[in-house]
């Protein structure tokens, strides 16, 4: 194994796995820190932790033993993948797990960039933007459990760690990667925001990052990483052939982004919403979804997907973690039982659903498929099941139907 990922959260981290294996790296997404070695041949390894919003403490623990696990296969540079949307609070956890990683690497240095353009995040002048709108004008102000209030992403960071926060200003990074070292060199910051806001930025931002212990970001920044192996020759260059999967496919959505909700409103198929007082009553149980779910034709959605008014009532009354563990057991406990009633098709929006929902499927590793929606690729968990793991804000208007077809097709 050659680069080391760890990744805050179950999407994300199929995210940063689609974007290697595009790269042309042999990628496996491992759930949790594995308890054996790693296959032969694993060029790119990614840990998927559900850490994004653990207690800073535990995070830090989680990450620092997938750490420990990567470099024992041999790592020798590693990336933390966190949220393009830098999803976090001003306590943690990219800040303190940066960190911690760092001590642990000795890395003087470590970059930050969370852009992805091709879903529209792009930092510039140490501010993070969605399309046209700052961070904090997003959507993004409104969510669930990491509300980003600042799109300055030098002073949320500079919350979050001891060290001292930089920045690499994008006329710095268009000079390309030699630029980039100067400026690296030249600031005396450990920790460093970096602008880019296109493809090819992170792509110089990725060389110059080259014999950086750790490097950390979003997806994007992992498009930079594999040239360094590849021009020393050593990648494989081997493709895995992707085979699909027929099969009965359900949707479980407990996502309340702003392209989530889009995706629900234009379901053209059956569609279960899932209300929070009834859930929190135990009116509707994981046994009605699923019960519902296999008597539909076409293909059937369950969501609690709700607009930003309704998810803070809901918090204010029942409190914002006891919704959430108990949205996340109805998913989990929903997927268990559709799989176990031979559904082989699972597509889940949301990063902490879709991190439940893993976590109840337990599956040991998951194979990258080919890409449904940047930043989504096809997954396979197991002999006779396939899963779409769809980050809150990704996805077009059709997103479900488009995964579900891709889910079926050989590559
Ligand atoms: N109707 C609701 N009211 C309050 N909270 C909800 C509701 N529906 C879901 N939630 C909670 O909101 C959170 C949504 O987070 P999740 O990560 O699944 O989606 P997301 O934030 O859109 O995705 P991402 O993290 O990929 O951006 C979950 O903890 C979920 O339990
Ligand atoms: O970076 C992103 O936006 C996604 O991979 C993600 O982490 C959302 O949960």
């Amino acid at each position: 194994m050659l680069l080391g990922c760890i990744g805050d959260d179950f999407t994300g981290s199929s995210d940063l796995g689609n974007t290697l294996t595009k790269a042309g790296m042999r990628s496996v997404q491992y759930v949790g820190v594995p308890d054996r070695p790693a296959e032969a041949g694993v060029e790119a390894g990614i840990v998927a932790l559900k850490s994004r919003s653990l207690p800073v403490a535990e995070a830090v623990r989680q990450s620092l033993a997938a750490l420990d696990w990567l470099m024992a296969q041999g790592c020798e540079q590693i990336l933390f993948k966190y949220c393009s949307t830098f999803d976090s609070t001003p306590e943690g956890n990219i800040g303190p797990v940066a960190e911690a990683l760092a001590d642990r690497l000795g890395a003087e240095q470590v970059i930050f960039c969370p852009a992805f353009p091709a879903a529209g995040r792009t930092v510039y002048q140490g501010h993070l933007f969605v399309g046209d709108r700052l961070l904090s004008e997003s959507g993004m102000e409104n969510h669930p459990l990491t509300p980003m209030t600042d799109p300055d992403l030098r002073r949320w960071l500079a919350r979050q760690v001891q060290g001292e926060v930089g920045h690499v200003a994008a006329a710095q990074v268009f000079g390309g990667p030699q630029a980039i070292r100067a400026a690296f060199a030249a600031s005396g910051a450990r920790h460093l925001i970096c602008d880019a806001i296109r493809d090819e930025d992170l792509l110089a931002l990725g060389r110059a990052a080259q014999g950086h212990p750790l490097v950390t970001g979003g997806s994007g920044i992992a498009m930079g990483l594999p040239e360094a192996f590849r021009s020393a020759g050593r990648l494989s260059g081997a493709a895995g052939g992707w085979r699909g999967q027929k099969g009965r496919a359900v949707v479980l959505s407990g996502s309340c982004s702003n392209a989530t909700r889009g995706q629900v409103a234009a379901h053209a198929g059956p569609s279960l919403p899932v209300r929070i007082e009834a859930l929190m009553a135990d009116e509707i149980t994981s046994r009605c979804a699923t019960e519902w779910s296999l008597a539909q034709e076409g293909l059937p959605l369950v969501y609690s997907s709700a607009e930003p008014e309704a998810v803070r009532a809901a918090q204010e009354r029942f409190g914002r973690e006891a919704v959430a563990e108990k949205v996340e057991g109805f998913f989990a406990e929903s997927a268990r039982a559709l799989v176990a009633h031979g559904v082989t098709r699972l597509i889940t929006a949301g990063g902490e659903t879709s991190g439940a929902v893993v976590e109840a499927l337990a599956p040991a590793a998951l194979e990258i498929g080919p890409e449904i929606a940047p930043g989504v690729p096809c997954l396979r968990a197991g002999p006779d099941l396939v899963l779409a793991l769809k980050s809150g804000n990704f996805g077009g208007p059709d997103f479900f139907a488009e995964a579900e077809a891709m889910l079926g097709r050989d590559a």
